[in-house]
């Protein structure tokens, strides 16, 4: 239903985005990952014509939304980073607002009112002045909003960023309903790796303006496939454990997540002599080893040399 090609946009002399190609098929949720700076807003602000390219192209439906922005509009919901929403107001003035300016009838408005008030969770909210809500709350009924014309595409840009757990629960299981019950088309962005885990069918992870990865999620964490990744708990981190542990041959990388550390080895590699060892010499008590299979997360730290979240 979306395909994305060979997009670019230069700002002054940076490239934000690089020669990006992405599709995305009817009923799919597709997660866009990649640390900030990537160039993943400047790629979604493009999708919705919101900006133009310098080069490249976007079509929705076989149409490029470049010639025909309003191809995209009408099916489009989008979810921005910034709450968009007026704070005097209550949740329900807010709904109907933005469906008038969505041209949604005023014999269909309550309904449909009704019905996204219920699909975020905030019906016994829907009275209150937003400026009243939680951030999660107001991210919510900002996911609402978008919800209003019943799009068929929705994008969400880092829809989950510092709120409490039980609203990003609720978003995930919303972004979940939508997909199952609406088979609407989800494009998703994070930061977290475990949302975009649990939503999403394929994953693109960006970096530097460009798609270094594509795939589902076994593909993706097949690029790591000939390698294992080996998990430490000690009960003090110390420098020196950590050298001493970059040092042993074989070893490809070694990073930290207090207070586990994680190893990558190839996989027919056994170096759990070497790690004890390290231990017993640098006075480090280990309190627990587990080796898996690499995760998403070692693969983009593989690929991009950060983590998801810095
Ligand atoms: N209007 C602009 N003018 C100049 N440079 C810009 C503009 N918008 C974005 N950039 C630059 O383009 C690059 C990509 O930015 P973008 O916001 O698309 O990244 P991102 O992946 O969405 O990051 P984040 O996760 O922080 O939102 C950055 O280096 C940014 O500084």
């Amino acid at each position: 239903m979306l395909e994305v090609v060979e997009l670019t946009k230069t700002f002054k002399n940076k490239k934000a985005v690089d020669g990006i190609n992405l599709y995305l098929e009817r009923g799919e949720t597709v997660g866009l990952l990649g640390p900030n700076g990537a160039g993943k807003s400047t790629a979604i602000s493009i999708i919705s014509s919101l900006i133009k390219p310098t080069s490249g192209d976007v079509r929705v439906q076989n149409k490029s939304i470049l010639k025909s922005p309003e191809t995209i509009r009408n099916i489009l919901g989008i979810v921005p980073q910034e709450i968009a929403l007026y704070l005097e107001l209550t949740a329900r003035e807010n709904l109907e607002f933005f469906g008038r300016i969505h041209r949604i009838q005023k014999k269909d408005l309550k309904k449909k009112v009704d019905e996204v008030l219920e699909l975020i969770g905030l019906e016994d909210r829907q009275k209150d002045l937003v400026k009243t809500f939680s951030g999660g709350m107001k991210r919510r009924l900002n996911i609402g909003v978008a919800l209003l014309h019943e799009p068929e595409l929705i994008i969400m840009d880092e829809p989950t960023v510092g709120i409490d757990p039980q609203s990003r629960n609720y978003i995930l299981e919303t972004v979940k309903r939508l997909n199952t019950e609406k088979n609407m088309t989800v494009l998703y962005t994070s930061h977290y790796m475990e949302e975009v885990e649990y939503l999403c069918n394929r994953i693109y992870i960006m970096d530097h303006g460009e798609i270094i990865a594509s795939g589902t999620k076994d593909e993706i964490k097949s690029i790591l496939s000939s390698e294992q990744s080996i998990s430490i708990k000690v009960d003090m981190l110390k420098g020196e454990f950590i050298e001493a542990l970059e040092a042993v041959p074989n070893v490809k990388r070694v990073s930290v997540h207090d207070p586990a550390i994680t190893v990558i080895v190839p996989k027919q590699v056994y170096i759990l002599k070497d790690i004890f060892k390290i231990a017993e010499d640098t006075n480090t008590q280990i309190t627990a080893t587990n080796i898996e299979t690499p995760s998403i997360e070692d693969v983009f730290l593989h690929l991009t040399g950060r983590q998801l979240r810095n």
